[in-house]
């Protein structure tokens, strides 16, 4: 098996790792000369996943054409890059989504622009619970595999299965990303009652409402409601609101705490991507008519448009109405 792992963040270089655990070849791309080095030379990637050492069937390469002899891509850039890097791509490969996230200005979910992007690439998506340090140090973990091709998903599923790392098939393409793109925005919640020192209480509040609104907003886009409630919906949802090892969790704590949002965005090498989903998805969900409460609070959050005990204050006083 030849795999090339498109990224080379923390996510990117834990399933090279993994996937190279029995011995397959895998060439991981990095965009940042350096990470390139550090793999080669010192089989480390200090920059995005620290204290893991890579196999030795893990190479790095900073060019893209290198991909030509590979037979299944794994797409790991942040989402709002994803365009710009498939379409650098050699054209025609089976491609595998791992990003999470909606694409500004067009609200077209990972799919659909790598669709766009590479019209000949068959593509499926992988999404659920799955922080890339415990990933790499081989604990288990399961994840949806999802493929609108049900034998093309059948083969990646047996490529990419290992003995602690375990696929889920579905074919439900639009129901794992949105699980997927929706909950980062939903542990910025939970950070923010974390920081603001909320209590668990509201923590499992934002968790069962954020769900029903993730819920309301996948079912408007064509995705199905037992997806939404799998590994890349609800098993996603409650890992990423329940850790400081999450990026995002940690984004809205910071914001709970009262920092302002421009001074947590400013200069982070690593990627939240709730923050570039929240306000795209508020839209899209504007536009669908869907009701969003909370994620309407977190973009007034991260806009700086209302002060924190406002923001709370207006979520506590919505009408009561029926679960
Ligand atoms: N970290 C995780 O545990 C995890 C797990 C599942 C999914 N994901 C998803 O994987 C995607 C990548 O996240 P990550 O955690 O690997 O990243 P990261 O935060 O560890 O690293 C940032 C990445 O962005 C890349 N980058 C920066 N500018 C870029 C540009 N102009 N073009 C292309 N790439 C650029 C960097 O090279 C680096 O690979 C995200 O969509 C994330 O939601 C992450
Ligand atoms: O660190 P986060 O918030 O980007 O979450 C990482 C993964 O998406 C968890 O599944």
């Amino acid at each position: 098996m030849k795999a090339g792992v498109i990224g080379a963040g923390a996510w990117g270089t834990a399933l090279a790792q993994t996937l190279s655990s029995q011995g397959d070849d895998v060439l991981l791309w990095a965009l940042e000369p350096e990470v390139v080095d550090a793999v080669n030379r010192d089989r480390l990637n200090p920059l995005y996943l620290p204290g893991i050492p890579l196999g030795p069937a893990v190479r790095a390469t900073g060019d893209m054409a290198e991909m030509e002899d590979r037979d299944l891509l794994l797409i790991v850039s942040p989402a709002q890059h994803l365009r710009a890097v498939v379409a650098g791509l050699p054209s025609g490969l089976p491609l595998i989504l791992c990003s999470k996230g909606i694409e500004a200005g067009t609200s077209l979910l990972m799919s659909e622009v790598a669709q766009q992007a590479q019209p000949k690439s068959p593509i499926a998506v992988l999404s659920g619970p799955t922080f890339a340090h415990e990933v790499a140090r081989g604990l288990p973990t399961a994840i949806t595999l999802a493929c609108a091709d049900a034998d093309l998903g059948r083969q990646i599923a047996a490529r990419i299965a290992r003995p602690a790392f375990r696929p889920y098939l579905s074919d439900d393409v639009v129901g794992a990303e949105i699980g997927g793109a929706v909950k980062n925005v939903l542990a910025i919640a939970c950070g923010v009652a974390e920081g603001a020192g909320l209590g668990l209480n509201a923590r499992a509040s934002l968790i069962s409402r954020g769900f029903a609104e993730m819920t309301r907003f996948g079912l408007a886009r064509g995705a199905r409601a037992e997806t939404l409630s799998g590994l890349s919906g609800l098993g996603d949802l409650v890992l990423t609101c329940s850790s400081t090892n999450s990026r995002n969790f940690s984004l809205g704590k910071g914001l709970g705490e009262g920092r302002p949002s421009a001074e947590l965005l400013a200069n982070r090498r690593t990627v939240a991507e709730g923050a570039f989903t929240a306000p795209v998805l508020r839209d899209a969900a504007r536009a669908a008519m869907v009701e969003m409460p909370v994620v309407e609070a977190v973009c007034a959050l991260l806009e700086d448009a209302a002060p924190l005990g406002h923001v709370i204050d207006a979520l506590l006083a919505r009408p009561l109405r029926p679960e």
